[in-house]
């Protein structure tokens, strides 16, 4: 069933528009992802779907009531919303447990206390209990601000940036918690970040935003491989567009050899690229494996250290540039050349029309 139905919202401040005609559902129980480079809008959106902000176009559906359009707003506090901010917004003279209690004022004592405890087995902070925020690390404030969201049961619980005053490593561990939380509860929830890693890691799917609409709205593994277009591709991920040859439905070839996709290469308005069409092919990292035993091969132009792997940049003697993620212990020397293969799953191509020249004397 869907839970959030966003339709053609259009969002402003003043004369300034933000969201541009913007669709988004999500499924009960699914955690959906607002993702994109500051400034594109996720805030505003995540602001308009909890009714602190008004809209100017298009309705906001949650279950089977209208809480947003141009005529119909109602106020945040009867929409059945969970909310958790970047900077937690704790009570600091309230010890955990009342923080967590905090939004059960109409049940009784007894029901109270159970509903903390089992939240509190849940965040994993049941001998912290009686602690206050001050005496918290910042990882333990974010679970103590999530389980008070989640404790009146919110039909939908929104994150803003819930993980970005926690250092990389606790933010990796507490973004993969979350979803086990989120998934134990069924709960529905949108998360709203600029940090890919943090979509993938908790969302079920991601919309990219850009320009004050929505570039793609797919699963992780999609956005990385079947991006939709050249912004999806630059944004998400690493990777370089090399320039490739259409030698039939399916195939297209580039400098390393021939790529065959597993569906026809699509040249936007002219539909299946006709043979010779020139495209842009995108390559990953790992499209790029290093083998000694390739009789094709690439020049060390830089290299970038990253424990496990190195990222190496690569040049082809036609002076095509790659990236390729190599294990760390294929430590090459810049200016060296190591052998390189493709080992591409999914062809994504991009076509841009390639406007006429100009005439001579114009
Ligand atoms: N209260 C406001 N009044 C006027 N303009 C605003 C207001 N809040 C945000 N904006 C503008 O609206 C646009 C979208 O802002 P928003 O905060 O939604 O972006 P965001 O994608 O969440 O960015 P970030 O990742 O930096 O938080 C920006 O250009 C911003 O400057």
């Amino acid at each position: 069933m869907t839970l959030l139905d966003v339709q053609q919202l259009t969002l402003a401040y003043g004369a300034q528009p933000v969201v541009d005609r913007m669709d988004f559902t999500l499924a009960e129980g699914e955690i959906g992802c607002l993702l994109g480079p500051s400034g594109c809008g996720k805030t505003t959106v995540l602001r308009a779907i909890a009714g602190f902000e008004r809209v100017r176009g298009g309705q906001i559906r949650i279950g089977d009531q209208c809480v947003s359009s141009t005529s119909i707003h109602l106020p945040p506090e009867r929409r059945r919303i969970g909310m958790v901010f970047q900077d937690y917004a704790l009570f600091p003279h309230l010890d955990v447990r009342e923080n967590i209690a905090f939004g059960l004022g109409k049940q009784s004592a007894e029901a109270q206390r159970q509903r903390v405890d089992a939240l509190l087995d849940l965040v994993g902070l049941s001998q912290q209990a009686q602690r206050y925020p001050h005496e918290l690390s910042g990882g333990q404030q974010q679970r103590v601000a999530l389980a008070r969201a989640l404790a009146p049961q919110p039909s939908l619980l929104l994150m803003d940036e819930p993980f970005s005053n926690l250092d990389v490593e606790l933010r990796e561990r507490l973004s993969l918690e979350v979803r086990r939380i989120l998934k134990d509860t069924g709960t529905t929830a949108i998360l709203v970040t600029h940090d890919q890693n943090e979509a993938f890691a908790v969302a079920d799917v991601v919309a990219l935003m850009h320009g004050g609409r929505i570039q793609q709205r797919a699963t992780p593994y999609d956005l990385y491989h079947r991006p939709a277009n050249r912004f999806v591709a630059d944004f998400v991920g690493q990777g370089v567009l090399v320039p490739g040859r259409v030698v039939g439905d399916s195939r297209v070839q580039i400098p390393l050899g021939t790529l065959r996709s597993d569906t026809p290469i699509d040249c936007g308005p002219m539909g299946v690229c006709p043979v010779g069409a020139t495209v842009d092919v995108l390559l990953r990292p790992d499209d790029i494996v290093h083998d000694d035993a390739s009789p094709d091969t690439a020049t060390v132009l830089m290299k970038a250290f990253r424990g496990a792997d190195i990222l190496y940049t690569l040049k082809l003697d036609n002076g095509v540039k790659l990236l390729s993620l190599v294990p760390s212990h294929h430590n090459h020397a810049i200016g060296e050349r190591i052998g390189i293969r493709l080992d591409v799953d999914h062809v994504v191509t991009f076509y841009d029309p390639v406007p006429p020249p100009a005439p001579a004397n114009a």
